[in-house]
């Protein structure tokens, strides 16, 4: 739609904003930060790229957004993001889309298939980064990649941040929310509270809790910036 402004001819921009969560816990974390603001919707995507792709696709296909962000908790990679601290990704990678060989990994970009990468507007995912950062929580902005397996070795957790340097956090959607908003032209962004550590694995050391508040804490930012 194109509106008169100040004499000139604007398109208007669609201010509606998408949110995709795993699972329910964090979809009411997220909405609890929102505190009510109706200009968002908030849909659980389901645990996976394939789930979340599905999920994605029929929302966008229900109504109209400028806007698609993926929200939930991640691991955290060691000397990237800590337990409790929030990821903001300025690039989401399909980590493990490839094939493997005696000689290494190759992504699919390297196979001729396609692109495991996925851009997200860098201007907006660094404003929300500074918001976050400006309301007193700890916030990474970095590359996050997605898995289909979650990681439960040191060694695969080594491999993957040496397949994507400087990776800050792991998580299972990323890439399917990615791709889902690429096909309807929109823009995307992927901001995660950390709940562990990406490395052997020890699901009683998850702290889930912390992190849901992380994750409501982001959220009260995203109806300043987003
Ligand atoms: O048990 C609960 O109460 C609970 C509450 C909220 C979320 C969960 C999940 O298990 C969410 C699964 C979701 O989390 C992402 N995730 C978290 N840590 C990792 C990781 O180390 N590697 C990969 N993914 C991770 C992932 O996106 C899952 O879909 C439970």
């Amino acid at each position: 739609m194109k509106t008169e402004v100040n004499g000139s001819e604007q398109a208007s921009k669609n201010n509606r904003v998408l949110i995709m969560t795993s699972v329910e816990a964090e979809r009411e974390a997220v909405l609890r930060g929102l505190n009510h603001d109706d200009r968002f919707d908030v849909c659980v995507a389901g645990v996976g790229s394939v789930a979340a792709a599905i999920s994605t696709t029929k929302q966008l296909a229900k109504a109209s957004y400028g806007l698609v962000v993926n929200a939930g908790i991640a691991g955290g990679f060691e000397g990237q993001a800590e337990i409790g601290s929030i990821v903001v990704a300025s690039a989401i990678l399909a980590a493990d889309l490839g094939a493997e060989t005696p000689d290494g990994f190759l992504s699919v970009d390297e196979l001729g298939f396609g692109s495991s990468r996925i851009s997200v507007e860098a201007g907006l995912a660094a404003q929300v980064t500074e918001a976050i950062r400006a309301a007193g929580h700890t916030v990474s902005l970095g590359p996050v990649i997605t898995c289909t397996t979650v990681t439960g070795t040191a060694a695969t957790a080594e491999a993957l941040s040496h397949r994507v340097p400087g990776a800050v956090a792991e998580a299972m959607e990323g890439y399917g929310i990615g791709t889902a908003a690429a096909s309807y032209g929109l823009p995307v962004l992927e901001i995660r509270a950390i709940s562990n550590a990406v490395g052997p694995r020890n699901r009683a050391a998850w702290r889930i809790k912390e992190a849901l508040n992380a994750l409501e804490a982001a959220s009260a930012v995203f109806v300043e910036v987003l």
